[in-house]
Formats: structure tokens, C-alpha cells, sequence
């Protein structure tokens, strides 16, 4: 018999993750502890996240759903409206949250209380950019005229572009990034601008989610695009470039609500996305350079420490549930019922 292969990590941690709130903690927060130390909190709840107070009080309840011996973080980030102040970045910053999320109004689940113009909170970026609170962004544009394959495109250069010479001091990320622009728009900026990547962006095309029906479970935003823009993320990602990341975007939505006449985006990836990772870095022949994107970049990037404990891969296909509890209602995880080849062994 052949020893499986196996691959140890540095702890790594997830810098883009949608955990909900309440009864859906009881799966999103074991499911992210289960690998990851640290994660940056998604504070697109209904109400947002828009206060120090609020970001305090989500924290506590993600803290009391992880389970007992588990060590994990949850990094808080406050939701920017058109009314964010700049005393509310001075009142996150004291409470220690380290970044604040941009959602242009109606780019994304539950992003109607975001920005409907940048202009409107330059004076709370000056804030974020003294108090070095880090820009995090959903990278679209949302104007009905403008197709949604060229979203993120049109967002790098209407709005990224501008940020970036207005803001030089300012650390920023573009989230979830999906196209060759974007992988190219963030290689050649300044080290200020780094990009996270999600594993489904990495494995599937639009192909996956049109192509002999249309499958719901991959719908996300940004879409997924056409498969060029897959190949350049997959270099960006296996490439060694400091400046890309591990982000899951793992954003769990009950299955009725994705299985809809109107469904719902986002793709719940926590339960199994160190997995998948490995799995796209496999199919580039790099599994060398997923600890640098899953363990490295991440905390360089944001100025912590690497984590110093480790996680282990074994080659060992097994099969992912078909569904999983998300409090009354059930979620179909992505990849349900199929075979992963990767495992994660708890060392
Ligand atoms: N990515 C998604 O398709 N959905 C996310 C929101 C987001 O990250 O844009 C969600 O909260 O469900
Ligand atoms: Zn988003
Ligand atoms: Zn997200």
C-alpha cells in the first residue's frame, strides 16, 4: 500500500468570510474553527454592522458558538453607509476593529444600506486612512445599464482606479476578485492594495453554472466569469504574488432560497475549503505555494502574525454532505454529495 500523500500547513486563516448570525453560528463558526485561526467577519447582517457597539456585540456572539478547545479569532469589520462618521471609525478603531467593508448600494446580498457614492464618504476614508483601518471592498459597480460580466471590470476603473491615487496611505482590498483585470489591476498596484481570492472562483467558469442547465449553487457575486479569467486567477493565486490571498466568501443561504425563481447568491464553501483550495492549486501543479497564499500573505498583509500551530491534507477522497443544519432550515453546501479528493486531518 502507498502512503497517501499528505501536506502540512501553517494554520491558515480566512480573510472573507459570511458567518450570519443567531442560530446559523451553531454551523458557520465550527465550520470556519474547524480550520482556520482567524477570520474577517462579513458585516452584511440584517441590521448592518455600522457601529463599534454593533461590531462588539456580533463578536461576542460568534465567540460564544465556538466550541469548547477551539482556537479561533473573529476579526470585526464595521458596514460603510453614506452616514458612517469619521467618530465612527475613531470609536471601531478603539474597539479594535481592524477594517470596514465597502458594498456599493445593491451590489450584493444585503447591501441596500450601502454606499450609493463614493464622494459621500471620502472625509470618513481620511479617517480610516489615519486610523489605519483597512478598506475592504465588493469590487462591482451596480448602474442597471452596465452588464453584470463587467461589473467588477467597471469598478476597477470608475472607482478602484481613483481610490488608490486620492488614498496612497490607505491599506485596501479588492474582495473576491473573479477576472484577469482585477488579478492584473492588483499585481501592478502599490503593496497598499492586495486581493482575495475564493476557491470557487478558482475550480469553476461560468460553464459550471450555465452549460446543461442552469445550477443555482454556484451562483455568487462577482459571477462567475468566463474561463480565461478562471486560468488568471489560478496563475494569480499559484503565482506567488505576496498581494493574493485565501478569502472563502463562504455565504451560506438556505437551499430553498438558492433552489428559487429568484436565488439568492453566495456559495457555502467553510465546511470543506482548505480542501478545495488544495484541490485548484493541485490541478496548477502548485501545492507548494498554497501555504504562502493560505498562511502567509494573509497576516503579512494585515500586519499579525503567522499563526503558529499547523494543519495537514491528506489525499483521501471522501464525500461531501449532501446538506448541513442552518438553524430551522437546511443549506446544500457547494460540491454536495460529490467526491472531494482532499481531506483535513485534525493534527
Ligand atoms: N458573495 C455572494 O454571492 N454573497 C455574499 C455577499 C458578498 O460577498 O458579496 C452573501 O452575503 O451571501
Ligand atoms: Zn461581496
Ligand atoms: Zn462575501
Amino acid at each position: 500500500m502507498t502512503t497517501p500523500q499528505t501536506l502540512t500547513l501553517t494554520r491558515p486563516d480566512d480573510w472573507h468570510i459570511h458567518l450570519r448570525d443567531n442560530d446559523a453560528l451553531s454551523l458557520t463558526v465550527p465550520d470556519a474553527a474547524n480550520t482556520f485561526a482567524r477570520a474577517i467577519i462579513m458585516p452584511n447582517l440584517v441590521p448592518p454592522v455600522t457601529t463599534a457597539e454593533h461590531a462588539l456585540a456580533y463578536r461576542a456572539r460568534i465567540e460564544s458558538a465556538i466550541p469548547p478547545g477551539a482556537n479561533f479569532e473573529p476579526l470585526m469589520v464595521l458596514y460603510l453607509t453614506d452616514n458612517t462618521s469619521a467618530e465612527d471609525i475613531a470609536a471601531a478603531k478603539a474597539a479594535g476593529v481592524i477594517a470596514c467593508k465597502l458594498y456599493p448600494a445593491g451590489a450584493t446580498t444585503n447591501s441596500d444600506s450601502g454606499v450609493t457614492d463614493i464622494k459621500k464618504i471620502y472625509t470618513t476614508l481620511e479617517a480610516m486612512q489615519k486610523h489605519d483601518v483597512k478598506l475592504l471592498m465588493h469590487g462591482e459597480v451596480t448602474h442597471s445599464d452596465i452588464d453584470i460580466f463587467d461589473r467588477e471590470k467597471i469598478f476597477i476603473d470608475r472607482t478602484l482606479r481613483h481610490l488608490v491615487k486620492d488614498f496612497p496611505e490607505l491599506a485596501m482590498v479588492l474582495e473576491h476578485i473573479t477576472t484577469k483585470d482585477a488579478a492584473e489591476f492588483v499585481e501592478s498596484a502599490t503593496s497598499k492594495l492586495g486581493a482575495t481570492i475564493t476557491a470557487h472562483h478558482l475550480l469553476y467558469n461560468r460553464n459550471h453554472m450555465l452549460v446543461g442547465g442552469i445550477r443555482p449553487h454556484y451562483y455568487c457575486l462577482p459571477i462567475l466569469k468566463r474561463n480565461i479569467h478562471q486560468e488568471a486567477l489560478l496563475k494569480a493565486a499559484t503565482g506567488g504574488s505576496t498581494k493574493f490571498f485565501l478569502g472563502t466568501d463562504s455565504a451560506p443561504h438556505p437551499t430553498h432560497a438558492k433552489e428559487s425563481a429568484c436565488g439568492c447568491a453566495g456559495c457555502y464553501t467553510a465546511y470543506a475549503a482548505l480542501e478545495m483550495y488544495a484541490e485548484a492549486f493541485e490541478s496548477m501543479n502548485a501545492l507548494d505555494k498554497l501555504e504562502g497564499f493560505a498562511s502567509f500573505h494573509g497576516p503579512d498583509f494585515y500586519g499579525l502574525p503567522r499563526n503558529n500551530d499547523t494543519v495537514t491534507l491528506v489525499k483521501e477522497p471522501w464525500t461531501a454532505p449532501d446538506s448541513l443544519p442552518l438553524g430551522t432550515s437546511t443549506l446544500s453546501p457547494l460540491r454536495a454529495g460529490e467526491t472531494l479528493p482532499w481531506k483535513l486531518v485534525r493534527n
